[in-house]
């Protein structure tokens, strides 16, 4: 392909990216793949090309643009060396009118703005993400593996944690497929080590998704207790199984969940449990740095619904737990409607209940809970709570 061509397959791929996160479609990711399926001719070089070009364009703007080409015209009017591209030549885009509209620049949608919590810093939200290992506790010490990844370096708080460069393939080293790491954000490390699960316990995560954090939870009960990972996704719990089985972690029990008639399936587990997380879906705010496209697809309307959503699952998940037990609220959002304020909602409409201090030493206070973002604490975006069940 000449580079003319890698720009106009971009806009083509753009236009697919844009329509797909308007319509609730596939990931971008998964556009992308499908694109050079069905174009075997594009090379390997090619391929990263074009896929840095989308990416630079969907990093840059923040609000949905109109199309793929003013996503990329947007990028243009930045980029000398891009705007050349737009020769007209066969393959190429046309070119660039004087007064062609291009995507506005930004990092947080217009309308999302002023509803980010106060201390979020917007320029640190798309900002390069580095690749975070948990080491798995049932199968390894830190000092073992260590050895795996000598460039490795340490993560405050966090005796368990190592950190590694953006991109590493972590996914090929043999410390990965022996089950002796997981790679997992230190912000979701923290989450999991706030639920205080040990030996012995009943622990529940509720919106256990593939089981990220169900993990972290099976190695601070060292693989003794009942630790029940609950999503109402079916494809999603189904690839727990083989992480479970690589950490060891096979004690695990998964419970699928009927969407909106969840309690159903918990009814049995009413009053036993010590633990519950609730890691809700949310708008994603927290993980743009991993997702930029996530910021195409939310809207006021798909974000009242999420934080109704918070709210109901916040409400079967209590009556799961025994008196004295904790439930864990956690978030990869960084809207105060979805984490301060969901909490504060919880505790107005349930009698019996108090936020625990968190005392992990990171992070920033935020209401009754904990805020993380990527540039005060160098972690995804997430706020969380402990709430005991003190009736
Ligand atoms: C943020 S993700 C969880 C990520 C996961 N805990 C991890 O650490 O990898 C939220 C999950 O909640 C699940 N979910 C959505 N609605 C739910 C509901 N009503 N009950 C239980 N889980 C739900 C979604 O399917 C999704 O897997």
């Amino acid at each position: 392909m000449t580079p003319a061509a890698r720009v106009q397959a971009a806009i083509e791929l753009l236009d697919a990216i844009i329509a797909s996160a308007r319509d609730g479609g596939p990931a971008a990711d998964t556009l992308i793949a499908r694109y050079f399926k069905e174009r075997r001719y594009a090379g390997s070089r090619d391929r990263r090309a074009v896929r840095d070009h989308v990416y630079d364009a969907v990093r840059r703007a923040a609000d949905r643009p109109e199309s793929g080409r003013a996503a990329m015209v947007g990028l243009a009017r930045e980029r000398a060396e891009i705007a050349a591209l737009f020769d007209g030549s066969p393959h190429a885009p046309a070119p660039i009118a004087p007064d062609e509209p291009g995507a506005v620049s930004g990092a947080v949608p217009g309308w999302l703005t002023p509803l980010l919590a106060e201390p979020v810093e917007q320029d640190g939200l798309l900002g390069r993400a580095p690749v975070d290992l948990r080491v798995n506790r049932l199968k390894a010490t830190p000092d073992q593996v260590s050895t795996f990844f000598p460039e490795a370096v340490a993560i405050d708080g966090l005796p368990d944690a190592l950190r590694l460069p953006e991109g590493w393939p972590v996914e090929q080293s043999d410390a990965w497929k022996q089950g002796l790491v997981e790679v997992q954000d230190a912000g979701s490390q923290l989450i999991s080590a706030a639920c205080g699960a040990e030996a012995g316990m009943t622990v529940i995560d509720l919106c256990a998704g593939a089981g990220g954090k169900t993990l972290a939870l099976a190695a601070a009960m060292a693989g003794r207790g009942r630790l029940i990972a609950a999503d109402t996704i079916r494809s999603r719990l189904s690839r727990l199984a083989p992480r479970a089985e690589r950490a060891g972690a096979t004690f695990i029990e998964t419970l699928l969940l009927d969407q909106g008639h969840e309690a159903r399936a918990l009814d049995g587990l009413k009053g036993r449990a010590d633990v519950v997380l609730v890691d809700a879906p949310c708008s994603g705010t927290g993980t743009w740095r991993r997702n930029p496209e996530a910021r195409w697809r939310m809207t006021p309307a798909r974000l009242d619904r999420l934080v109704q959503e918070q709210a109901r699952i916040l409400d079967f998940a209590a009556p799961l737990l025994a008196p004295g037990g904790a439930l864990v609220y956690a978030t990869c959002a960084l809207t105060d409607r979805e984490g301060a304020g969901q909490v504060r909602g919880f505790l107005k409409r349930h009698d019996g209940w108090t936020a625990e201090p968190l005392g992990i030493g990171q992070g920033r206070d935020h209401g009754d809970g904990l805020l993380l973002t990527p540039g005060h604490d160098a972690t995804d975006g997430f706020y969380f709570a402990r709430l005991a069940r003190t009736a």
